[in-house]
């Protein structure tokens, strides 16, 4: 049987080495590279599934943690899974759980067996392991599914970091095991190592050797300086298979998915842009711009004179101070739209620049653009 999930590699730019591909799926086809919005609750915070297509989201997020406390992984599947439950057939990522164990809950402990926890909602007793998440991801019948890891904080130690690339490979064997349909629905691994180049290669010769359908570089976006984290992407993408897709965990800052890009990433997350928009933050082709601030009050001009989008074509950035001002969730609306569009756009023109061979071209013209000097 044909593997769910397969990576077509469409053209290398002759530029900058980032590749134009292909990820096929059992919901569609998605075009790389390509930013993810994050659908942490089952909904792409204020936007309905039809607005996520009207600007052309190939693929969305969403976390196994925050499904399997709140409402259970057992109603998902009594609904027909996730697609059903929230009306999108596109292609869905779910993440293991790991991540917002340490980020969200108390009281949890680590061991060989997996992460005891305590629930951050009510305090409930919790347990994930590489059987639960593959269990709770099944039963969500995402397309592609992420293994059970552990993230290192930033900075650790390099024994921790060692000690938990072992762990987090043993993991990962685990959850081939326990995945029940190993060949439809593709199950990704995710290389750690921390910032050290010979944990990163002992991360990936063991994850690569157990032959995924596809690797996530997971262990950076968490606090380190950005230079370091392009250093780690400089040293680890080159260890992945050419013929898989790459998924960097996390991403989403318009610079971070350009050099990313450039690196031979494929795909990326981030809450960023749906996080900001809620407090009136929005990403223009100008740069930043906190559309709440006074200086916009009687400014009758779109968001973003670059930009065609919904928001952008039908409001001013007076209107939108005062809905944001006023607490009006069509103003969360309004940003979040813009923020989520101009990403996907983004993506849409770093593809165009590696079909045209000029993608350090595009980055230069961006940051300029962007008003994002050498940083
Ligand atoms: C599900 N496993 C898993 N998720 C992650 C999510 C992340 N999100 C960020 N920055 C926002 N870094 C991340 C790393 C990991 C990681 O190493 N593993
Ligand atoms: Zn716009």
């Amino acid at each position: 049987m044909a593997p769910a999930i397969r990576y077509e590699h469409i053209k290398t730019c002759k530029q900058s080495g980032a590749r134009l591909g292909r990820v096929h799926t059992p919901h569609g086809v998605i075009e790389t590279p390509t930013f993810m919005p994050v659908g942490t609750q089952a909904t792409v915070k204020t936007m309905s599934p039809e607005e996520l297509k009207e600007m052309d989201a190939q693929i969305i997020l969403s976390n196994t943690y925050h499904l399997f406390l709140r409402p259970g992984h057992n109603i998902i599947r009594e609904a027909g899974g996730l697609h059903k439950f929230m009306n999108w057939d596109r292609p869905i990522l779910t993440d293991s759980g790991g991540f917002q164990v340490f980020s969200l809950s108390e009281m949890r402990k680590i061991s060989e067996e997996g992460v005891h926890f305590r629930s951050h909602l009510n305090g409930d007793k919790k347990f994930l392991s590489p059987e639960v998440a593959m269990e709770i991801q099944n039963s969500l019948g995402s397309d592609i599914m992420m293994a059970f890891d552990e993230c290192p904080p930033f900075p650790a130690e390099y024994e921790y970091v060692k000690k938990s690339l072992e762990r987090t490979s043993r993991w990962a064997e685990r959850c081939l095991e326990a995945h029940a349909r190993p060949h439809d629905q593709g199950l990704f691994a995710i290389v750690q190592g921390g910032m050290h180049e010979d944990l990163r290669k002992q991360s990936a010769a063991d994850l690569t050797s157990m032959d995924f359908p596809g690797y996530a570089i997971g262990g950076l976006s968490v606090g380190e300086p950005k230079h370091l984290m392009y250093e780690v992407l400089d040293y680890t993408v080159p260890l992945l298979p050419t013929n898989k897709p790459r998924y960097l965990m996390g991403v989403g800052s318009p610079d971070a998915l350009i050099e990313g890009s450039i690196r031979g990433v494929d795909m990326f997350d981030c809450v960023l842009p749906t996080r900001i928009a809620r407090n009136g933050t929005t990403m223009t082709s100008q740069g930043r711009l906190v559309v709440r601030n006074a200086n916009f009050a009687s400014d009758f001009g779109p968001l973003d004179p670059a930009c065609d989008c919904y928001t952008c074509r039908n409001y001013s950035r007076a209107y939108l101070r005062h809905l944001i001002k006023a607490d009006e969730t069509f103003g969360l609306r309004l940003t979040t739209y813009h923020n989520l569009h101009f990403l996907i756009q983004l993506m849409h023109n770093v593809r165009q620049a590696i079909m045209d061979d000029r993608l350090l071209d595009f980055r230069d013209e961006f940051f300029e653009q962007y008003g994002l000097h050498d940083n």
